[in-house]
């Protein structure tokens, strides 16, 4: 035995050592958390892992994700994390789905770790291969990747420990199906949303103008053509029982802003958008008196392009009013501040030394940066008349749009500016990433992966690392499986198959009717029964339509599943996740010999608010609108309840997944 493992089989004990040793493991991200955890599981002494990561390495990367280094740039981060670490413990390892024999176990150094560069939704990382698995870690830092993962997991009956950092906040989540809650039994931190007269008409703080530039004024210019959107925001203008004023305002607007996209590439089309946008349109909001007679509410001053050009606009004082806010100052007692007492006009502030992002723009700096951002997006928009253009806080022309024209509007309405550095992190939902956040977590990974393989849950708490100095670590014992979750209460069955041979008929009549035993209710009548593809229906009861079709051409492939639902609600919901069948196989499908148990639904106490209807799949079937009847209603409402359901209320807890949702305007 090698000196390094002599420590952790003391540590550990003989049972343990081993079973960390033989245990086959899977991360899923080689990012922040990544780099932490392999370090820490080849330290350790895990003996077979594998780590896959969709991306390369980029600079930003750098500062924590300390397995990598400059010359790594570009390269594949699960490769180079897998090359690294395995100098931590040299040796070849022990052979994968070997014998492992004890001898063997103590003896053989090193570890083998298995990376690859890829996407975790691939289709060739379908139930099967997860079944390979003993232990899933996910350090992975969206929700859709982590819903993915959650699902392949409870699929495939593996543990999952579930991770994210968010600056100084953690969590760690150790989860089995059938034992705690999943992923997808918790409540999501709802994105920040702001009323939309504040975005469009009164902003008072930077991020509102931010978010007019990014969300609002961006798309109006560069995004989807607006023709559908402007008949959406009217449409729901007249549900909200808007006034035939402001309907008519909006008309105006869309025109107005339709006709300076049209010609925004001519040379003029960026002075056609600044006078729009930064005059006109604050002339008249002005006009609209009964608007500024709200306490506290301050009145925009219109920009004038030439004379800021000129070097000689005389950019407005900053309200410190309108950022504090008079209703606070008044409350304090204080008395609102007089103009004199205001913080100096950007312009005048700005420090003219420094990193470029870092450095403050006065108004002609910032009148120029929008000339300059939006003639490179016009060309880019002439260039590819077909695809829209979409904020991206690491593509520079949209960042120093949104600075531009985010801090022009600030400056009429006497906010405060931003430099380009404030601005990307802003508009980009961006909390910065602390190493020793991510370095704590990752220890508390490897603790919980030991007390799985120990098979040790009552150890198995969740972890919180929060922002407090006198307690910052806080364990909760695991929650039990949300009854209404609809994906960790669903039935599973891998279903090994060939797509392009098996057709959505045999798999409702073979397969649920005949090998489930699907066939007749309780009352003895026909039983009910939907067919889905994620939220798509592909068969109910009066919808055979694709039953002739092969599974692969309904776009159900190897990797994907699909959910039987009983219509009556009686039955759990069974998914079929597709795999790969033995070449040797004769039929189009495997099937063990026994149907699993499948156990009836908790009756549902309340029900659920209406969700929209589900992407229905076919030519011929009509939209699901014209002939929605109260019944197949009430089975969408069932089958999207399930989608992402939540509600765990635990007081005290705070969810800090990293999600990649934007803000949005309400
Ligand atoms: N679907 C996926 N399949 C495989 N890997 C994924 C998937 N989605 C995200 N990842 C990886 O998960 C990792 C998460 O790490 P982290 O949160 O540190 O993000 P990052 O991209 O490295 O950092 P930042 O976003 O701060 O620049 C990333 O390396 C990312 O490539
Ligand atoms: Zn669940």
């Amino acid at each position: 035995m090698s000196e390094r493992a002599t420590y952790a089989y003391g540590l550990l004990g003989p049972e343990a050592y081993r079973r960390v040793r033989t245990a086959k493991i899977l991360v899923v991200g080689a990012g922040g958390i990544g780099c932490e955890l392999l370090k820490n599981l080849v330290l350790v002494g895990f003996g077979n892992i594998q780590i896959i990561d969709l991306d390369t390495i980029d600079l930003s990367n750098l500062n924590r994700q300390f397995l990598f280094r400059k010359a790594d740039i570009k390269k594949s981060k699960a490769l180079v994390a897998a090359a690294f670490a395995k100098h931590f413990n040299p040796g070849p390892g022990p052979v994968p789905g070997g014998d492992n024999v004890e001898e063997d176990v103590l003896k053989i150094k090193g570890v083998h770790i298995d990376a690859r560069h890829g996407n975790i939704k691939e289709e060739e990382n379908d139930v099967q291969w997860m079944q390979g698995f003993d232990l899933v870690l996910s350090a992975l830092d969206n929700l859709d990747a982590r819903r993915h993962v959650n699902r392949l997991c409870c699929s495939a009956g593996v543990p999952l420990i579930e991770s994210g950092t968010q600056g100084y906040l953690g969590q760690v989540t150790p989860m089995q199906k059938g034992r705690t809650e999943c992923f997808d039994c918790m409540a999501k931190p709802v994105p920040k949303t702001f009323p939309v007269c504040t975005i469009r008409a009164t902003p008072s703080e930077p991020i509102h103008c931010i978010v007019w530039g990014k969300s609002y004024l961006f798309g109006k210019l560069f995004g989807e053509d607006d023709e559908d959107s402007d008949d959406t925001e009217l449409e729901k203008a007249k549900a909200d029982g808007e006034d035939a004023d402001e309907i008519d305002n909006l008309k105006k607007e869309a025109a107005a802003f339709r006709e300076v996209r049209q010609k925004i590439s001519e040379t003029d089309g960026a002075k056609r958008v600044f006078e729009k946008v930064f005059s006109d349109d604050i002339k008249r909001l002005l006009s609209m008196e009964d608007m500024w007679k709200v306490e506290g509410r301050v009145k925009p001053v219109p920009l004038d392009y030439e004379t800021i050009l000129a070097g000689n606009f005389t950019a407005p004082h900053v309200r410190v009013a309108a950022v504090n806010g008079t209703k606070a100052s008044k409350e304090n007692g204080a008395a609102p501040p007089k103009p004199e007492e205001s913080k100096a006009p950007a312009d005048v502030a700005r420090s003219a030394v420094g990193l470029k992002d870092q450095r403050e723009l006065s108004v002609k700096d910032n009148l120029e940066l929008f000339i300059d951002s939006c003639n490179r997006l016009s060309a880019r928009a002439v260039a590819h008349p077909n695809i829209p253009l979409s904020f991206d806080k690491d593509d520079d022309d949209t960042l120093d749009f949104v600075l531009a024209t985010a801090n022009l509007r600030a400056i009429a309405y006497g906010i405060p500016t931003k430099t380009r550095f404030e601005v990307k992190q802003m508009a980009g939902n961006i909390i910065p990433a602390i190493a020793t956040t991510n370095a704590i977590i990752a220890g508390f990974i490897v603790m919980r992966a030991i007390n799985i393989l120990n098979n040790d849950w009552t150890k198995c708490t969740n972890v919180f690392l929060k922002a407090d100095p006198a307690r910052p670590l806080r364990s909760y014992g695991t929650q039990p499986p949300e009854p209404s979750c609809g994906v960790c209460q669903d039935v599973y069955v891998p279903l090994p198959c060939d797509p392009s041979k098996l057709t959505l008929g045999t798999f409702v009549n073979e397969i649920v009717r005949g090998w489930l035993g699907w066939k007749t209710n309780d009352e003895g009548e026909d039983m009910e029964i939907s067919v889905y593809e994620d939220k798509r229906l592909l068969a109910d009861p009066d919808y055979e339509d694709n039953f002739e079709k092969p599974l692969e051409a309904l776009g159900v492939k190897r990797g994907k599943m699909l959910t039987v639902v009983d219509d009556d609600g009686v039955f759990a919901n069974v998914a079929f996740p597709l795999c790969k069948l033995p070449e040797t196989s004769e039929k189009p499908y495997q099937l063990p010999e026994k149907a699993p148990e499948v156990p009836k639904k908790p009756v549902q106490q309340k029900e659920t608010s209406p969700s929209p209807p589900p992407q229905i799949v076919g030519q011929k079937r009509p939209a699901p609108e014209d002939e929605q009847d109260d019944e197949t209603a009430s089975k969408r409402a069932k089958i999207m309840d399930g989608i992402p359901a939540g509600g765990n209320d635990q007081a005290n807890v705070q969810l800090v997944y990293d999600s990649d949702d934007d803000i949005e305007i309400l």
